[in-house]
């Protein structure tokens, strides 16, 4: 469905104005080889600045890659950059061509724009703003919407006209559990009925987790790890996911606290660990039976989440060399 081979893309360093120091060369995407097969829920995962929006725009179309190949149910897109808009949707972070349109006609147009004739992309608009719940909505413009209603209507403008492959740059954004509930069943739908391809950038993992068939991982603009979200747990199989939650803050005071600090991923008063189940039994006992224990608001023993995957690969890249599965 979309095969993409040794992607490159090397944003320039830039001078300093004024004093005002340069930026160095940034190699966004490097190498970046992914097969996405056909009706697959394939995720991006990474965090900020790993090249995910750039591997994408190249994937659209546009943005011309440096070197490398893109191929989309067989289109070379980096010779036929136009022919993206053909083949595939794109949802990217910022909806401002949108904004001026009431959200019937943002669908109504795009359906328009992807080739339906007047009756078929009214009928189109209608169904997609049935199935997203905004039809109460549809007479209103984007821009007098709520971040998270205007983000729906930018979903629903995606999904009109049903093309093959929908790319999707973090779309549930902002949006409240009933509308994210409703976008996934309407991807889900477009799959089980056209066997629609989603290829799906996000930094929400545990929504991930839920929804895609396999993942690649993204660092520095590499591909540092590539499977089903079952695959990638097993790597980190073995390990017992602890999270204390403290009262106010960790007391550090306590050594068998300030000892367990080093290793934590540390979110204000709530502490990830991630540990040897002997470990984590030693870890767990030393903050129930003693002092700790007075500052402790909760505590979880949990087998590994995806999150623990990220966790556990991004940043480091040497770690998670020979991890690649294509
Ligand atoms: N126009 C640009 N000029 C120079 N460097 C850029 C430009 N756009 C992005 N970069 C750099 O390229 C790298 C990849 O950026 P990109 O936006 O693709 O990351 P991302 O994974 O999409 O991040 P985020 O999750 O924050 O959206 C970053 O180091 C970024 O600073």
């Amino acid at each position: 469905m979309c095969v993409v081979r040794d992607l490159v893309k090397t944003y320039p360093a830039s001078r300093g104005r004024r004093g005002a120091p340069g930026t160095p060369e940034v190699r966004a995407t490097d190498r970046v080889r992914l097969d996405i097969r056909r009706g697959e829920i394939f995720g991006l995962l990474g965090p900020n600045g790993a090249g995910k929006s750039t591997l994408v725009r190249q994937l659209t179309g546009l943005m011309r890659p440096d070197s490398g190949a893109v191929e989309i149910l067989g289109h070379d897109i980096v010779r036929h950059p136009e022919r993206a808009a053909r083949i595939l949707a794109y949802l990217g972070q910022e909806s401002s061509a949108l904004d001026e349109l009431t959200v019937s006609l943002a669908a109504e147009t795009t359906a328009r724009l992807r080739g339906l004739e007047l009756r078929a992309a009214r009928a189109a608009r209608d169904t997609v703003l049935e199935e997203l719940g905004l039809t109460a909505l549809a007479s209103r413009p984007l821009a007098r919407l709520s971040g998270g209603q205007r983000r729906l209507a930018c979903v629903a403008a995606a999904l009109v006209g049903e093309r093959p492959l929908l790319v999707l740059d973090e779309p549930t954004t902002a949006m409240d559990p009933i509308a994210r509930r409703a976008v996934w069943a309407a991807i889900d739908r477009r799959r089980a009925e056209h066997g629609t391809t989603v290829l799906l950038v996000t930094h929400n993992v545990i929504e991930a987790e839920t929804v895609l068939d396999r993942v690649a991982v993204l660092d520095r603009g590499r591909v540092i790890a590539c499977d089903t979200p079952g695959g990638l747990k097993e790597r980190v199989a073995g390990e017992v996911r602890v999270e204390l939650v403290w009262r106010e803050r960790a007391p550090l005071d306590i050594p068998e606290v300030a000892a367990l600090r080093s290793s934590a991923t540390l979110h204000g008063r709530r502490w990830v660990l991630r540990l040897a189940p002997d470990e984590a039994r030693a870890a767990v006992a030393a903050v129930t039976g003693g002092a700790a224990f007075a500052a402790l608001d909760d505590f979880t023993l949990a087998t590994p989440s995806l999150e623990d995957v990220y966790l556990a690969l991004g940043g480091s890249d040497t770690a998670a060399e020979g991890l690649v599965k294509l």
